[in-house]
Protein backbone atom coordinates (compact mmCIF):
# COMPACT_ATOMS: atom_id res chain seq x y z
CA UNK A 1 0.00 0.00 0.00
CA UNK A 2 2.50 2.10 1.09
CA UNK A 3 4.77 1.67 -1.95
CA UNK A 4 1.77 2.01 -4.48
CA UNK A 5 0.57 5.57 -2.71
CA UNK A 6 4.15 6.64 -3.33
CA UNK A 7 4.33 5.77 -7.36
CA UNK A 8 0.75 7.01 -7.26
CA UNK A 9 2.73 10.49 -6.18
CA UNK A 10 5.49 10.27 -8.45
CA UNK A 11 2.92 10.26 -11.76
CA UNK A 12 3.24 13.28 -13.49
CA UNK A 13 0.72 14.68 -16.45
CA UNK A 14 -2.65 15.26 -16.78
CA UNK A 15 -5.37 13.76 -13.55
CA UNK A 16 -8.53 14.34 -13.31
CA UNK A 17 -9.51 15.85 -10.10
CA UNK A 18 -13.41 16.04 -9.11
CA UNK A 19 -14.24 18.93 -7.19
CA UNK A 20 -16.82 19.21 -4.28
CA UNK A 21 -19.38 16.43 -3.29
CA UNK A 22 -21.81 16.75 -6.69
CA UNK A 23 -22.78 13.78 -8.13
CA UNK A 24 -22.40 13.69 -11.26
CA UNK A 25 -20.06 16.30 -10.27
CA UNK A 26 -20.88 20.03 -11.69
CA UNK A 27 -17.43 21.07 -11.97
CA UNK A 28 -14.34 19.08 -13.11
CA UNK A 29 -10.99 20.45 -13.16
CA UNK A 30 -8.19 19.00 -15.18
CA UNK A 31 -5.27 19.62 -12.74
CA UNK A 32 -1.50 18.97 -14.78
CA UNK A 33 1.72 19.02 -13.38
CA UNK A 34 4.76 19.79 -15.62
CA UNK A 35 8.37 20.16 -15.40
CA UNK A 36 9.20 23.45 -17.33
CA UNK A 37 12.49 23.54 -16.88
CA UNK A 38 15.45 21.02 -15.47
CA UNK A 39 17.27 24.01 -13.59
CA UNK A 40 18.69 21.60 -11.33
CA UNK A 41 18.83 23.91 -8.33
CA UNK A 42 20.75 22.92 -5.33
CA UNK A 43 18.00 24.59 -3.69
CA UNK A 44 15.26 26.76 -5.85
CA UNK A 45 13.66 29.26 -3.91
CA UNK A 46 12.01 32.70 -4.32
CA UNK A 47 9.40 32.11 -7.56
CA UNK A 48 8.16 35.54 -8.80
CA UNK A 49 6.44 36.38 -11.88
CA UNK A 50 7.31 39.30 -13.70
CA UNK A 51 4.23 40.03 -16.14
CA UNK A 52 6.24 42.42 -18.13
CA UNK A 53 8.67 40.05 -19.33
CA UNK A 54 6.52 36.86 -19.19
CA UNK A 55 9.09 35.69 -17.35
CA UNK A 56 9.50 33.54 -13.81
CA UNK A 57 12.22 34.94 -11.63
CA UNK A 58 13.40 32.29 -8.70
CA UNK A 59 16.56 31.93 -7.29
CA UNK A 60 19.05 28.87 -6.73
CA UNK A 61 20.41 29.66 -3.10
CA UNK A 62 23.59 27.56 -2.31
CA UNK A 63 24.68 28.46 -5.90
CA UNK A 64 24.34 32.16 -5.47
CA UNK A 65 22.11 32.52 -8.73
CA UNK A 66 19.32 34.93 -9.27
CA UNK A 67 17.31 33.37 -12.58
CA UNK A 68 14.97 34.48 -15.09
CA UNK A 69 12.59 31.96 -17.19
CA UNK A 70 11.30 33.28 -20.17
CA UNK A 71 7.63 31.18 -20.52
CA UNK A 72 7.52 32.49 -23.98
CA UNK A 73 11.24 31.61 -25.83
CA UNK A 74 11.71 29.63 -22.98
CA UNK A 75 15.00 30.84 -22.40
CA UNK A 76 16.81 31.01 -18.94
CA UNK A 77 19.18 34.08 -17.79
CA UNK A 78 21.30 33.62 -14.82
CA UNK A 79 23.42 36.33 -12.89
CA UNK A 80 25.48 35.23 -9.98
CA UNK A 81 26.06 36.96 -6.85
CA UNK A 82 28.54 36.78 -4.67
CA UNK A 83 26.80 35.20 -1.54
CA UNK A 84 23.54 32.59 -0.99
CA UNK A 85 20.81 34.34 -2.80
CA UNK A 86 17.83 33.85 -0.62
CA UNK A 87 14.69 35.41 -2.35
CA UNK A 88 13.84 38.14 -5.43
CA UNK A 89 11.42 41.11 -5.82
CA UNK A 90 10.83 43.32 -8.29
CA UNK A 91 11.74 47.10 -7.76
CA UNK A 92 9.42 49.62 -8.46
CA UNK A 93 12.40 51.82 -10.33
CA UNK A 94 12.94 48.94 -12.47
CA UNK A 95 15.64 45.91 -11.82
CA UNK A 96 15.06 43.87 -8.93
CA UNK A 97 16.15 43.46 -4.93
CA UNK A 98 17.30 40.35 -3.60
CA UNK A 99 18.64 39.43 -0.23
CA UNK A 100 22.07 38.64 -0.63
CA UNK A 101 23.89 36.57 2.46
CA UNK A 102 22.85 39.12 5.12
CA UNK A 103 22.55 42.32 2.84
CA UNK A 104 19.24 44.14 1.38
CA UNK A 105 20.51 44.58 -2.23
CA UNK A 106 19.13 46.25 -5.45
CA UNK A 107 20.07 44.24 -8.97
CA UNK A 108 20.48 46.03 -11.77
CA UNK A 109 19.77 43.11 -14.51
CA UNK A 110 21.52 44.87 -16.90
CA UNK A 111 25.23 45.18 -15.64
CA UNK A 112 24.57 42.49 -13.14
CA UNK A 113 25.53 44.10 -10.31
CA UNK A 114 24.36 44.05 -6.85
CA UNK A 115 23.93 47.28 -4.60
CA UNK A 116 23.28 47.41 -0.68
CA UNK A 117 20.64 48.99 0.74
CA UNK A 118 20.80 47.55 4.12
CA UNK A 119 22.71 45.17 6.09
CA UNK A 120 21.31 42.98 9.21
CA UNK A 121 22.46 40.91 11.59
CA UNK A 122 26.01 42.01 11.55
CA UNK A 123 26.82 40.52 14.64
CA UNK A 124 26.00 36.75 13.70
CA UNK A 125 28.86 35.56 11.52
CA UNK A 126 26.85 32.52 10.36
CA UNK A 127 23.11 33.96 9.16
CA UNK A 128 21.96 34.53 6.42
CA UNK A 129 18.64 35.59 4.72
CA UNK A 130 16.06 33.20 3.73
CA UNK A 131 12.22 33.55 1.93
CA UNK A 132 11.35 37.59 1.57
CA UNK A 133 8.48 39.00 -0.35
CA UNK A 134 7.00 42.70 -0.41
CA UNK A 135 4.22 43.98 0.77
CA UNK A 136 0.96 45.27 -0.32
CA UNK A 137 2.87 49.07 0.33
CA UNK A 138 6.41 48.16 -1.19
CA UNK A 139 8.22 47.45 2.25
CA UNK A 140 10.72 44.25 1.50
CA UNK A 141 10.14 41.75 4.27
CA UNK A 142 12.79 38.92 4.82
CA UNK A 143 13.74 36.57 7.78
CA UNK A 144 16.89 35.12 8.38
CA UNK A 145 18.42 32.11 9.71
CA UNK A 146 22.00 30.06 10.34
CA UNK A 147 22.86 28.61 7.64
CA UNK A 148 22.39 24.89 7.16
CA UNK A 149 24.97 22.13 7.59
CA UNK A 150 22.41 19.86 6.14
CA UNK A 151 18.83 20.98 5.31
CA UNK A 152 16.52 21.94 7.96
CA UNK A 153 20.46 21.01 9.94
CA UNK A 154 20.99 24.56 12.01
CA UNK A 155 21.90 26.24 14.86
CA UNK A 156 18.40 26.94 16.52
CA UNK A 157 16.49 30.09 17.17
CA UNK A 158 19.46 32.34 15.53
CA UNK A 159 16.74 34.45 12.69
CA UNK A 160 14.79 37.28 12.95
CA UNK A 161 12.37 38.52 10.56
CA UNK A 162 12.91 42.36 9.09
CA UNK A 163 11.65 44.91 6.64
CA UNK A 164 13.56 47.05 4.27
CA UNK A 165 11.22 50.35 3.99
CA UNK A 166 11.05 52.52 1.09
CA UNK A 167 13.69 54.70 2.90
CA UNK A 168 16.21 52.12 2.60
CA UNK A 169 15.57 51.85 6.80
CA UNK A 170 15.39 48.55 7.99
CA UNK A 171 12.92 47.33 10.73
CA UNK A 172 13.32 44.32 12.88
CA UNK A 173 9.92 42.45 14.46
CA UNK A 174 11.25 39.41 16.12
CA UNK A 175 14.19 37.42 16.67
CA UNK A 176 14.48 33.70 18.18
CA UNK A 177 13.74 32.73 14.42
CA UNK A 178 14.48 29.03 13.39
CA UNK A 179 14.14 29.40 9.96
CA UNK A 180 12.34 31.98 8.42
CA UNK A 181 10.26 31.03 5.46
CA UNK A 182 6.96 31.91 3.52
CA UNK A 183 4.86 35.14 3.93
CA UNK A 184 2.31 36.72 2.39
CA UNK A 185 -0.86 39.44 2.99
CA UNK A 186 -4.29 39.03 3.35
CA UNK A 187 -6.89 40.44 0.70
CA UNK A 188 -7.86 43.19 2.83
CA UNK A 189 -4.16 43.89 3.69
CA UNK A 190 -4.97 42.85 7.46
CA UNK A 191 -3.25 40.20 8.18
CA UNK A 192 0.48 39.15 7.68
CA UNK A 193 0.83 35.09 7.37
CA UNK A 194 4.23 33.60 8.26
CA UNK A 195 6.13 30.17 8.45
CA UNK A 196 9.14 29.44 10.56
CA UNK A 197 9.56 26.02 9.38
CA UNK A 198 10.61 24.49 12.31
CA UNK A 199 7.64 25.38 14.20
CA UNK A 200 5.80 23.26 11.78
CA UNK A 201 2.93 25.72 11.63
CA UNK A 202 1.41 28.39 9.99
CA UNK A 203 0.66 31.83 11.99
CA UNK A 204 -0.77 35.00 11.42
CA UNK A 205 -0.48 38.21 12.94
CA UNK A 206 -3.01 41.07 12.67
CA UNK A 207 -1.63 43.50 9.78
CA UNK A 208 -1.28 47.44 10.29
CA UNK A 209 -0.90 48.85 6.46
CA UNK A 210 0.47 52.00 7.19
CA UNK A 211 2.75 51.42 9.43
CA UNK A 212 4.02 47.99 8.81
CA UNK A 213 3.46 47.19 12.32
CA UNK A 214 2.28 43.44 13.32
CA UNK A 215 0.73 42.38 16.28
CA UNK A 216 -1.31 39.30 17.51
CA UNK A 217 0.77 36.34 16.73
CA UNK A 218 -1.65 33.09 16.41
CA UNK A 219 -1.09 29.68 14.62
CA UNK A 220 -3.76 29.32 11.89
CA UNK A 221 -2.53 25.22 10.83
CA UNK A 222 -0.35 22.94 12.20
CA UNK A 223 1.26 20.64 9.66
CA UNK A 224 0.26 17.09 9.45
CA UNK A 225 2.79 14.75 9.61
CA UNK A 226 2.84 13.71 5.93
CA UNK A 227 3.08 16.83 4.85
CA UNK A 228 6.38 17.64 7.15
CA UNK A 229 8.08 21.09 6.47
CA UNK A 230 6.03 23.96 5.90
CA UNK A 231 8.26 26.40 3.55
CA UNK A 232 7.46 29.04 0.67
CA UNK A 233 3.79 30.27 0.53
CA UNK A 234 1.37 32.10 -1.61
CA UNK A 235 -2.38 33.24 -0.90
CA UNK A 236 -5.15 33.15 -4.38
CA UNK A 237 -7.47 35.43 -5.10
CA UNK A 238 -9.89 33.75 -2.68
CA UNK A 239 -7.81 34.44 -0.09
CA UNK A 240 -6.78 30.94 0.84
CA UNK A 241 -3.24 29.93 1.42
CA UNK A 242 -0.73 27.55 -0.68
CA UNK A 243 1.89 26.06 1.38
CA UNK A 244 4.63 24.30 -0.47
CA UNK A 245 5.57 21.45 1.58
CA UNK A 246 9.60 19.96 2.26
CA UNK A 247 9.88 16.82 1.86
CA UNK A 248 6.56 16.77 1.21
CA UNK A 249 6.57 16.63 -2.06
CA UNK A 250 3.22 18.53 -2.41
CA UNK A 251 1.95 22.08 -1.94
CA UNK A 252 -1.43 22.60 -0.10
CA UNK A 253 -4.28 25.40 0.35
CA UNK A 254 -5.63 26.05 3.17
CA UNK A 255 -8.13 27.97 4.59
CA UNK A 256 -7.03 30.67 6.98
CA UNK A 257 -10.25 31.15 8.78
CA UNK A 258 -11.38 27.63 9.53
CA UNK A 259 -8.05 26.20 9.75
CA UNK A 260 -8.52 23.87 7.77
CA UNK A 261 -6.69 22.10 4.62
CA UNK A 262 -9.04 21.99 1.29
CA UNK A 263 -6.91 20.74 -1.30
CA UNK A 264 -3.58 18.72 -1.46
CA UNK A 265 -1.67 18.83 -5.16
CA UNK A 266 1.56 16.21 -5.37
CA UNK A 267 4.64 16.85 -7.36
CA UNK A 268 7.08 14.27 -8.13
CA UNK A 269 9.64 15.66 -6.79
CA UNK A 270 9.76 15.74 -2.22
CA UNK A 271 11.93 18.70 -1.58
CA UNK A 272 9.08 21.04 -2.78
CA UNK A 273 10.12 25.10 -1.12
CA UNK A 274 7.71 27.29 -2.80
CA UNK A 275 5.09 28.64 -4.96
CA UNK A 276 3.31 31.33 -6.84
CA UNK A 277 1.34 32.37 -8.79
CA UNK A 278 2.16 33.67 -12.58
CA UNK A 279 1.04 33.18 -16.65
CA UNK A 280 -2.26 34.51 -18.54
CA UNK A 281 -4.25 36.04 -15.87
CA UNK A 282 -2.20 34.97 -12.83
CA UNK A 283 -3.63 31.68 -13.11
CA UNK A 284 -0.77 29.02 -13.27
CA UNK A 285 1.33 27.98 -10.29
CA UNK A 286 4.80 27.70 -10.07
CA UNK A 287 6.37 25.97 -7.68
CA UNK A 288 10.25 25.67 -6.99
CA UNK A 289 12.19 22.62 -5.24
CA UNK A 290 15.76 21.58 -4.02
CA UNK A 291 18.08 18.63 -5.92
CA UNK A 292 20.20 19.19 -2.19
CA UNK A 293 19.39 16.44 0.70
CA UNK A 294 18.53 14.14 -1.79
CA UNK A 295 20.44 10.78 -1.76
CA UNK A 296 21.66 8.86 -4.82
CA UNK A 297 18.68 7.06 -4.90
CA UNK A 298 16.13 9.93 -4.58
CA UNK A 299 18.10 11.70 -7.45
CA UNK A 300 17.56 8.61 -9.36
CA UNK A 301 13.76 8.49 -8.58
CA UNK A 302 13.08 12.10 -9.04
CA UNK A 303 15.11 13.48 -12.17
CA UNK A 304 13.16 16.66 -12.23
CA UNK A 305 14.58 17.43 -8.68
CA UNK A 306 15.74 21.19 -8.65
CA UNK A 307 13.66 21.80 -11.46
CA UNK A 308 10.87 24.53 -11.84
CA UNK A 309 7.08 22.73 -12.04
CA UNK A 310 4.12 24.33 -13.76
CA UNK A 311 0.69 23.69 -12.37
CA UNK A 312 -2.18 24.14 -14.34
CA UNK A 313 -6.33 23.75 -13.80
CA UNK A 314 -6.38 24.92 -10.17
CA UNK A 315 -9.60 27.13 -11.45
CA UNK A 316 -7.98 29.35 -8.60
CA UNK A 317 -5.86 32.76 -9.63
CA UNK A 318 -3.30 34.47 -8.08
CA UNK A 319 -2.45 37.88 -7.59
CA UNK A 320 0.68 40.08 -8.96
CA UNK A 321 3.73 40.95 -6.74
CA UNK A 322 3.78 44.30 -5.18
CA UNK A 323 7.23 45.69 -6.16
CA UNK A 324 9.49 47.27 -3.83
CA UNK A 325 8.93 51.01 -3.01
CA UNK A 326 12.55 52.28 -2.18
O1 LIG B 1 14.26 26.84 1.06
C1 LIG B 1 14.41 27.28 2.20
O2 LIG B 1 13.62 28.01 2.72
C2 LIG B 1 15.64 26.90 2.99
O3 LIG B 1 16.66 27.78 2.68
C3 LIG B 1 15.97 25.47 2.71
O4 LIG B 1 17.20 25.13 3.13
C4 LIG B 1 14.88 24.51 3.18
O5 LIG B 1 13.63 25.05 3.03
C5 LIG B 1 14.99 24.01 4.59
O6 LIG B 1 16.10 23.19 4.72
C6 LIG B 1 13.81 23.22 5.08
O7 LIG B 1 13.11 23.94 5.95
ZN1 LIG C 1 11.93 28.59 1.80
Amino acid sequence: MLQFRKMQSRKTGALKVTEGHQSPPMTMSSIKIECVLRENCHCGESPVWEEASNSLLFVDIPAKKVCRWNALSKQVQRVTLDAPVSSVALRQAGGYVATVGTKFCALNWEDESAVVLAAVDKDKKNNRFNDGKVDPAGRYFAGTMAEETAPAVLERHQGSLYALFADHHVEKYFDQVDISNGLDWSLDHKIFYYIDSLSYSVDAFDYDLQTGKISNRRSIYKMEKEEHIPDGMCIDTEGKLWVACYNGGRVIRLDPETGKRLQTVKLPVDKTTSCCFGGKDYSEMYVTCARDGLDPQGLLQQPEAGGIFKITGLGVKGLPPYPYAG
